[in-house]
């Protein structure tokens, strides 16, 4: 993946993508037909019932899992025409994850936790300038169990935004979080998306969130059940729980 992107396209376009688990009595249509155009630069909110098929699609669009069926694009590049060996590329140089439970080394500093990305990526930022991003700078050299929940959470997006990801996906990053903390780890997020010019996409069960996104998807069942553009796009510190 060394050419540029063509980014005159959206960030993801995807085709009647559909995801299948087992089979017979016991399978589970957890995409059923996806059809989406996701616009680069975006901050995008993923809503939807437990077992809907959220994480399913955001683990497909991170190429943690292939479809069952379907087309998918990131940029010009057909992400389900890709081998393992290209698939890895595109995670190591273009995405970032967030999960719920944060996925620090316990063994590890809050430095030591970023340089592990660090080392490793082409063209990452100072992992003393990502904590600095996530507000951790002066914690550099904590443990994770020196930190709270919120901090613990805030390495994890100085992790993931440290090799300058073109988009971060994030699954339940509040879901472990109590609202005050949860807010600030909005706030994170959407400067991300703002000074770094990253997509975000945000997969939550928090509704109020949305009130942050340029776009809200609404998922029921497999598939997109309604898309909402926000005209104005609150501030994270001022969403109400
Ligand atoms: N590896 C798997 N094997 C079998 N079924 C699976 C697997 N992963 C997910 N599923 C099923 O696919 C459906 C969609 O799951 P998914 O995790 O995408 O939903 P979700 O909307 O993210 O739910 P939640 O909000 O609870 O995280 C569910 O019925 C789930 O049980």
């Amino acid at each position: 993946m060394s050419r540029p992107l063509d980014k005159s396209l959206p960030a993801f376009r995807t085709r009647s993508l559909a995801k299948v688990y087992g089979e017979g009595p016991s399978v589970v249509h957890a995409l059923r037909g996806v059809t989406l155009e996701l616009p680069a630069g975006e901050l995008v909110v993923l809503l939807g019932a437990s077992g809907s098929g959220k994480s399913t699609l955001l683990n497909i669009l991170g190429g943690l899992d292939a479809p069952s069926s379907g087309q998918l694009f990131f940029f010009d590049r057909e992400l389900t025409a890709m081998d393992e060996q290209r698939l890895t590329r595109y995670r190591r140089h273009h995405v970032g994850f967030v999960f719920q439970f944060y996925n620090l080394m316990p063994s590890l500093t809050a430095r030591e936790n970023v340089e592990l990305v660090t080392e490793i990526a082409d063209n990452p930022l100072d992992p003393g300038e990502a904590l600095a991003r996530v507000g951790l700078d002066q914690r550099a050299n904590h443990f994770p169990s020196e930190l709270s929940g919120g901090e613990q959470q805030r390495v994890a997006i100085a992790r993931a935004i440290a090799k300058r990801p073109t988009v971060l996906f994030c699954d339940e990053p509040t879901g472990a979080l109590d609202s005050t903390t949860g807010r600030a780890v909005l706030r994170v997020l959407q400067d991300v998306n703002q000074d770094l010019e990253t997509t975000v996409l945000i997969v939550t069960h928090a509704a109020a969130t949305a009130a942050m996104a340029h776009r809200v998807i609404h998922f029921a069942d497999g598939d997109i059940r309604e898309v909402v553009r926000n005209s104005a796009v609150s501030n994270a510190e001022d969403i109400e729980w």
